[in-house]
């Protein structure tokens, strides 16, 4: 360990300010591009001891939890700094990723995320001698962070807090740490907790009767078993309800997906047969079948369900087939895609690669690409563009405020 003064150059893509030595980047949590510090440096990396230039662009944390402190909670890396540096630096993130793969398309202004948007977070829970520890890990470590405040979270799950404090009491029997995702739907809180450790019959029934006397709680599952659910999870899908299966995917905020759905169903325009691949429970597909006849794809079975039971009771759609598909393994492939005017796909953070290599042969004429990380999508397009398609558009959407992640929706044609 050594102490030494530095003037930070630039945020790195984790949201650390870097400083670059002699000796190969230092990366320094909290700290941002043009303020001089003190640190103690440990390897490539500093910690803060003082200040002494700060940067205009600073500004105060809107969370008691948030910042440089032992007992700081690690859910969010970048209150600290301003709106507009901020936004410019999550553009930037998808900016320089198409630019690594040569790509450098129109891309447009970045869809800003606000405070109290996040319908969906997970939470770390764990039982200890003394109290309920229900919260973030501290960044890089398994420390729990308990919360009393979250400013991303929505107001309809902070608000309930110490009902999802009392349940998760309930829940945690042993002093395992677990997980306890909590979506916020028209119906009330789904809560899903992973990890736990099995409970007895008697221990199920305990939670069953907390469940019963708490209010706004829809469902609980364990492991994606539902153990009680006082009322159907419901999400909205462009007017169509959707029961959302335990544990399954939504997109984070209501806002961002109804702002990609928007992008994807004005790129697809008077497409009459469209694809939608890793559909989930439908939050494209059932859109789209507003306006076209969809097949949508997915290998998660209670999704792909879920999707399937919504389409049949909604009204007024047009025909909605569903596939369970693993689209890694098993990708479409170029000869089955050729009957699609359009085609959509939203991968997880790996990306599609082994679709994109089908897709690319395919010849369909319209394609929007949804993604949560910059640079698989990158690669996932230049494969696509080395096979003569266009990007006609890059529309960078932040829906994790404050965290270091973008999502991006990119429309492309042949
Ligand atoms: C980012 S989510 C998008 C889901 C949906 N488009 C939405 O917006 O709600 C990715 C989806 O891909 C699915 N998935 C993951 N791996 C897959 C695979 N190998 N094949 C097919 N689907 C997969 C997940 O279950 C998940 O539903």
């Amino acid at each position: 360990m050594s102490t030494e003064t530095v003037t930070i150059q630039r945020l790195g893509a984790q949201g650390h300010g870097i400083v670059h030595g002699t000796d190969g980047p230092i990366y320094v949590p909290f700290a941002l591009p043009g303020e001089t510090v003190a640190i103690a440096r440990n390897g490539n990396h500093g910690t803060v001891m003082s200040t002494t230039t700060t940067s205009p662009d600073r500004i105060a944390p809107l969370c008691r939890h948030f910042g440089p402190d032992s007992d700081a909670c690690g859910g969010c890396s970048l209150q600290h700094l301003a709106d507009a540096p901020y936004h410019a630096f999550k553009r930037q993130l998808v900016v320089d990723a198409l630019k690594s793969r040569g790509l450098e398309p129109e891309i447009g202004d970045l869809l800003q995320a606000k405070p109290h948007q996040r319908r969906r977070v997970t939470f770390s829970v764990r039982r200890t001698e003394k109290e309920l520890l229900l919260g973030f890990n501290r960044g890089e470590s398994h420390t729990i962070i308990s919360i009393a405040e979250c400013p991303i979270a929505s107001d309809g799950i902070v608000s309930r807090l110490q009902t999802i404090r009392r349940l998760a009491a309930a829940l945690s029997v042993t002093a395992q740490p677990w997980r306890l995702t909590v979506t916020e739907t028209l119906t009330g809180l789904d809560l899903a907790a992973e990890g736990l450790k099995a409970l007895s019959d008697a221990e199920r029934r305990a939670v069953v009767d907390c469940v019963l006397q708490l209010k706004g709680i829809a469902r609980v599952s364990i492991a994606g078993d539902i153990l009680v659910e006082p009322q159907k999870p419901l999400l909205d899908f462009g007017g169509v309800p959707v029961v959302l299966p335990p544990g399954g995917f939504t997109q984070a905020t209501r806002e961002a997906e109804e702002a990609m759905a928007a992008l994807v169903l004005a790129h697809l325009g008077k497409a009459k047969r469209v694809a939608d691949l890793f559909a989930g429970a439908g939050t494209f597909a059932l859109r789209i079948a507003r306006q076209a006849k969809v097949h949508a794809v997915e290998s998660d079975p209670k999704a792909i369900e879920a999707l399937d039971q919504a389409a049949r009771r909604a009204q007024g759609l047009k025909p909605v087939t569903v596939e369970r598909r693993d689209l890694f393994r098993r990708p479409l492939t170029a000869q089955e895609l050729k009957v699609y005017d359009a085609v959509v796909f939203d991968p997880p953070r790996a990306g599609a690669e082994e679709q994109v290599k089908e897709l690319a042969r395919s010849g369909v004429k319209k394609i929007a690409a949804v993604s949560c990380n910059p640079l698989t999508l990158a690669r996932d397009l230049a494969l696509l563009t080395a096979a003569g398609y266009r990007i006609a558009h890059v529309a960078p959407i932040d829906q994790f405020l404050w965290s270091t992640h973008v999502e991006a929706v990119a429309l492309l044609e042949k």
